[in-house]
């Protein structure tokens, strides 16, 4: 069986907006429903599992009442971190489950099909698999002085989700311990000794993260 935990467990403390980013309209429907809508595009057999902050569970409901949005699946509790909100997602998918799991940011309402199933199709074999995009500006690293070095951008990309990976793998990876340097799920599989295979991601899949990606956002929706 194949899942995805969608996790919208955060604060939004960047977009500073009184309430939650992931529930805020873009185009007439909260990006949440955006982003579930795409994942079930994708597959109708998909098992979805939605991690959002306790506090924020009520309201979700009465959004999905008052856009009348029906679609199955599991809530999880969000956690103090994306980490633990992806670990509490997991902790969802019974401990025998074989198949692909994919981790996907709710405030991501834009994978394209292709990239999604490219995601899931490749991590039968790869086991952890990442999609990402080039870097299209310069790029420079700036050390503990504020002296600035051009690096070559062809090593660097930027990376999206879904992240997909086998089952077991990643309830494997999420058994350690939090570390400060997790910021995303290849990064917890690395630490086991899993390196992800990258597929190319598509740019319009923005993380809407401040008030100016919310802008682009109603543009692309
Ligand atoms: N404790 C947390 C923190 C983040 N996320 C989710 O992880 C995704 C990517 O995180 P980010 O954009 O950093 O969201 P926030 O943590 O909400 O934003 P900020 O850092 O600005 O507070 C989002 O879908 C967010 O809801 C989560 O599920 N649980
Ligand atoms: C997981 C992620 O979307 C990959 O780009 C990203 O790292 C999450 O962003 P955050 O701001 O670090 O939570």
């Amino acid at each position: 069986m194949d899942y995805v935990v969608i996790v919208a467990g955060g604060k939004g403390l960047r977009m500073g907006s009184d309430i939650p980013k992931q529930f805020l309209p873009v185009n007439g429907f909260p990006v949440l429903m955006h982003t579930i809508k795409r994942f079930k595009e994708y597959s109708t057999t998909l098992k979805i599992i939605l991690v959002l902050p306790k506090e924020q569970q009520e309201y979700w409901h009465e959004l999905c009442k008052k856009y009348h949005f029906a679609a199955e699946y599991q809530i999880a509790d969000g956690g103090e971190t994306r980490f633990h909100s992806v670990r509490n997602g997991l902790a969802c998918i019974p401990d025998d489950e074989t198949g692909v799991v994919g981790i996907h940011d709710g405030v991501r309402p834009f994978p394209s099909i292709e990239v999604i199933s490219n995601c899931y199709e490749t991590a039968r074999t790869r086991k952890a698999v990442v999609p990402v995009t080039p870097v299209v500006e310069t790029l420079i690293h700036l050390n503990a002085d504020n002296k600035s070095t051009t690096v070559p951008r062809q090593e660097y990309r930027l990376v999206q989700t879904p992240q997909t990976f086998d089952i077991q793998l990643l309830k494997e990876a999420y058994k350690q311990p939090y570390r400060e340097d997790f910021t995303d799920d290849a990064s917890v599989a690395e630490s086991i000794g899993q390196s992800p295979t990258l597929i190319e991601g598509n740019r319009e899949n923005i993380k809407i993260t401040t008030p100016f990606d919310l802008l682009i956002a109603r543009v692309l929706a």
